[in-house]
Formats: C-alpha cells, structure tokens, sequence
C-alpha cells in the first residue's frame, strides 16, 4: 500500500494538516492516534473515539474541523511503521470531522516514537559519545589560543599527564559531593511528578534555589578565607577530563543500574537492546537510589551552578589580570546568572519537560548536564578572560533590552504553559482560547502559544544571542552557543512535534493550521 495522503473528492479542507506545514513523518503519526486512551475526559473535550471490531475504529471531533462541509467526504490511506491504515472521513451535519479507520496489514508499532528516525542509530550513538566529548576540549583549547577559530585546528593536543589529575579529580568528586548534601537539605516544598506508567508519581525536593544561595555563600566564605578561585581559568581542561571520565563511569553503573529494573520503570526509548545505544540514550526513565533522583539532580544543579561559578572565576580573574572586570564580562556574568537562578527558582517547572518526562537517563544527558553544560555555556565568558573587548554603554544598553526582550518572552510563554498545566481555571490563564483534545488535555491557542509553537525557544535564543554580542563580532567562537542551541531546539521541537501528534491527534493538526509557524514568526 502506498504512503501518503490520497484524498477524495470534496476534500479540500482534509488536506489542511498538509498546508498547516505538517510533512509526511506527522501524518503518518497522526494516524496513531488511536492509540490514545479513551478516558471520560475526553468525552467532555468534544472527542468522541469509539473501537469497533476487527481492528476498527471511530473518531468523532466537533468544532475542530468546523470547516468541513456536511457530507464532505475524504479518504486517507497511510503507513505507519507496524503496519498499513486506511482513514476516512466525512463532515457531519454539524461540520465536525468524523473518522473512521481499518488496520490493514501488521500491527500498532511496539517501537514507539523514539525507535523513529529521530534518534540516532548505534554508529551514529557511538559517533556522538567520541564527538561531543572531542568538541567540548576542541573549544576549550581554542578559546584560550590567540587567534581563537572556531573552525581552525586546537593550538596543541594535550597529553594525557595535562588532562589527567588525580587533584581535579578529587576537586570534581568534592563538588558533586558538597551538591548532593544540598539536595538532600531539607526542602521548603516536595512536588509530584508527572503521572507514570504505572499511574504512581514520584516525589521531588524542591530546594534548587536554596542550593544556590548556600553554593554562593561557602563559595564566599572560601574565597575570604583564602580561597584562589581566580586559579580556575587555568585548571578547566583536567577538570573537564575529570567531569568526562566520570560520566562514563557513571552511565555505565546507570546502564547496569537498568538491567535489574522493572519493565515500568524503562523509558519509551534507549531499550533498543543494543547496548551502545541503550548505554548513549539511558534505559531507566527516572533512576533513583532510595529517593535520590539521579537525574533530576543532575540536571538542576552540579553542571548549572558550576556554569555560574566557572563565570565567576573568570570575572575574578580578569580583576586580577586588567585591574577591574570588563563591562562585557559584567554582562555574560549578569544574564547568566539571570538564566540559572531562574531555573532553580522555577525548580518545579523541570518536572514537565521531556527530560524528566520521556527520555531515558543515559550517557547523553549526563554528559549534557555535568560536563557540557558548565565548561562550553561558560565559553563567553572564558573568550573575555583571553580576548578582552571593549564595550561602550549604549552598545551595551541595546544589548541588555535584547536580553530583557528575550527573558520577558521565555519567561512569560513557560509561566503561561506552567500555570495552565496545573490549574486551567486560574484567573492569570482561565480567559485564553484553547483547544480540547481527546486526552482531556487542552491546548492553548492564544497568548504566546497562540504566537508561535515554540515561543520559549524563540525568547530563549533571543536571550542567547544576547550573551554572545557583548563578545563583539571579530569572532566566531563566541557564537557557538547560539549556533549549537538553535540546532539543538530545531531537533527538540521536531522531536515534541511528534510527540504532540501521537497525544493529540487531529487536536494538534488543528493547532498547528491555526498557529502556523514553530519558532520564528512568519520564518519558522
Ligand atoms: N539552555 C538549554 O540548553 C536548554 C533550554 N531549554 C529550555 O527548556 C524549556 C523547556 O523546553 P522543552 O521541555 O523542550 O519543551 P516545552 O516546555 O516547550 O514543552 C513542550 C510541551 O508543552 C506542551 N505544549 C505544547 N504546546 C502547548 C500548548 N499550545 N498549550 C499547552 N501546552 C502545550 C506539550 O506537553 P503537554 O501537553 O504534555 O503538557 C509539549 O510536549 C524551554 O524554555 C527551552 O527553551 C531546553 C533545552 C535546552
Ligand atoms: C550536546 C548535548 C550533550 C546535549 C545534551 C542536551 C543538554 C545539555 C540539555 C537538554 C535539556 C537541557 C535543559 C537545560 C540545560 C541543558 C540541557 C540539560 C535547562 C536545565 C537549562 C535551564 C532552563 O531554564 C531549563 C530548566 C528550562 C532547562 C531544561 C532543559
């Protein structure tokens, strides 16, 4: 059977997931729809599904496809990867789309969306355990290099008796140590996680905030004590190795960790059963030793609040070098500290990304979060130590309204979605225009989701280019954290996208025909 839409006759508004800029992969998922669970809140959302026999099914959605005109028929045949649908449908007499739809050949796809193209395969896994490690050193080895190019070769290779300390090691094994005893202080508020598999929640300290101002206060005290922190700057690369080394370490005992776990506790991807790619992408969903979250912790403090003080050090060094920190190293210092005091400070808000929610805990995201996170999104600031640039006020003015622009939009589009999420009916969000879908859940289509899809990405590159202009434009390098995050939010938002479809259905085509654009308006 062919893939693909093949339409009817009287069909015009059925291709509309097609003009709404949906490709092929998405109506192919849309398709698996079916699979959603029926639930009584999906009778009140205006969705009515209904399983026939012999593999059939019926879908009835008022009000979406409003447009469809009564009797208006239209015919679907498309493939999913377990196997061969036909669709069709007719506009009722009220204009609302019904479905109906015949598994033709094989079964619902046990692979489930990760096992989709989306996700690198085991070469390309074991490709990225190599490379994003090699990329990390290349960057720190050139931004200390005169000519800094991002694209030319490291001034030398480093031996292994510079990477290697058994000190930074220990350094490093202090630092991760001094923030698990954060974590586990006592926590101003303990909040559930996201409903899993086995319909249970898991519990969640929410003392992020805390651990920050407490860092920031031993820190101190340290520093008045004696404390070099300017010397930093000079032991990035063994502490980096150091960082590397026991990520692998520690996706390995997580990998082992997943052997013995239940079947519930694995996440949709990272099981293919071969191991590189179970070791690179992480079997276990939310890993634990008693109520320790591994991954919860990783993801909130070690890597983010060393990013903070890494900066810091830098700072303090350009003090000691040139007299007094620069304009432009006041400003990456400011925004980013910005940026992570406003993470740990909406410490909750984590809980609902696709992170925690969806991706196993593997060498990826620990490698992500403890060595990737604080030595390359500190790059600004360590250009500045070794290329100063001079700033004057107004530059510097526009930039800071850059970054304002960019927080008041990432801020406001997660606050929005966040404060939905736990209580539609909340005075700040109840007066927004949504849409129902099927599961009970609604989708916002006015405010800034009714702006673009993605708008927190949109004001989170905004912001990030804002950290990257105070380094002038003489270089690249810089730049490589807008280059690396716009790339990095474009894979993220097709990877959600999918993940929406497969929740939502025809309600997310209907989003995305009424809210056209993903990131950019009017360009993406
Ligand atoms: N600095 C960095 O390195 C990184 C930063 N980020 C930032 O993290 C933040 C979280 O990102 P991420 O987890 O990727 O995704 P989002 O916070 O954008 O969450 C996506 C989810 O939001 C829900 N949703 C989507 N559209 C709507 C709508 N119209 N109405 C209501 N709910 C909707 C859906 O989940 P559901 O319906 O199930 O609630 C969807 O799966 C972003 O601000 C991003 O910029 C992300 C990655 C890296
Ligand atoms: C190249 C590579 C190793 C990729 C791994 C990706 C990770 C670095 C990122 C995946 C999602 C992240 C998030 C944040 C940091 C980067 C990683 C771990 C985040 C904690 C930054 C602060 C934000 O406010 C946030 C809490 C929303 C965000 C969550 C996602």
């Amino acid at each position: 059977m062919g893939r693909g839409w093949n339409l009817g006759s009287g069909s015009a508004k059925a291709g509309e997931p097609q003009a709404a800029g949906v490709g092929r992969d998405t109506e192919e998922q849309d398709l698996r729809m079916v699979a959603c669970e029926w639930s009584p809140e999906a009778e009140r959302s205006g969705v009515r599904r209904e399983a026939l026999s012999g593999g059939l099914y019926r879908e009835q959605q008022e009000g979406l496809w409003g447009s469809v005109e009564a009797g208006a028929r239209m015919e679907v045949r498309a493939g999913t990867e377990g196997g061969d649908r036909d669709m069709e449908g007719r506009g009722n007499a009220e204009g609302a789309l019904e479905t109906t739809g015949r598994l033709v050949r094989g079964s619902e796809g046990s692979c489930g969306a990760d096992a989709r193209c989306d996700r690198p395969r085991p070469p390309g896994a074991a490709a990225l355990m190599l490379l994003l490690p090699a990329t990390m050193f290349h960057l720190l080895l050139v931004v200390r290099s005169g000519p800094a190019r991002l694209l030319g070769p490291p001034p030398y290779l480093p031996g292994l008796q510079v990477l290697w300390s058994p000190r930074m090691l220990l350094l490093w094994l202090t630092w991760l140590g001094l923030q698990a005893a954060l974590y586990l202080l006592p926590a101003r508020k303990v909040a559930e996680g996201q409903e899993l598999k086995d319909k249970s929640r898991l519990l969640y300290p929410i003392n992020g905030f805390q651990a920050l101002m407490l860092t920031a206060l031993l820190v101190g005290l340290a520093v008045l004590a004696g404390l070099p922190l300017g010397a930093l700057p000079e032991m990035l690369l063994p502490l980096a190795f150091a960082a590397t080394f026991t990520t692998f370490i520690f996706s390995l005992f997580l990998y082992l960790k997943a052997l013995v776990a239940p079947a519930s506790a694995l996440a949709p991807g990272g099981n293919s059963g071969n191991p590189i790619y179970d070791f690179f992408l992480g079997r276990e969903l939310n890993p634990r030793v008693w109520s320790f979250d591994f991954k919860y912790f990783c993801e909130l403090r070690p890597g983010l609040i060393g990013w903070v003080l890494i900066n810091l050090a830098m700072l303090m060094q350009e003090a000691e070098l040139r007299g007094s920190p620069s304009l432009a190293m006041w400003l990456v210092n400011g925004f980013q500290l910005l940026y992570v005091g406003d993470a740990l400070w909406h410490e909750e808000a984590v809980l609902t990304t696709m992170d925690i929610t969806h991706d196993g805990f593997g060498f990826m995201l620990a490698f992500g979060d403890l060595a990737w996170v604080p030595f390359t999104y500190s790059l600004q600031a360590q250009f500045l130590l070794h290329h100063p640039q001079p700033l004057g006020l107004p530059v510097a003015s526009v930039i800071c309204l850059i970054n304002a622009v960019g927080y008041y939009i990432f801020r406001g589009a997660n606050s929005q979605k966040n404060t939905f999420r736990k209580n539609p009916s909340d005075p700040r969000v109840a007066d927004l225009e949504t849409i129902p879908t099927a599961t009970g859940r609604q989708l916002l289509v006015s405010g800034w989701w009714g702006m673009v899809r993605h708008p927190n990405y949109l004001g989170d590159l905004i912001m990030a280019l804002a950290w990257s202009l105070p380094c002038g434009v003489s270089h690249l390098l810089p730049y490589f954290y807008l280059l690396y995050f716009t790339a990095l939010l474009v894979h993220r938002e097709a990877r959600d996208e999918q993940q929406c479809l497969q929740k939502y259905g025809l309600a997310w085509h209907e989003y995305c025909r009424r809210v056209p654009y993903r990131i950019l308006p009017y360009i993406y």
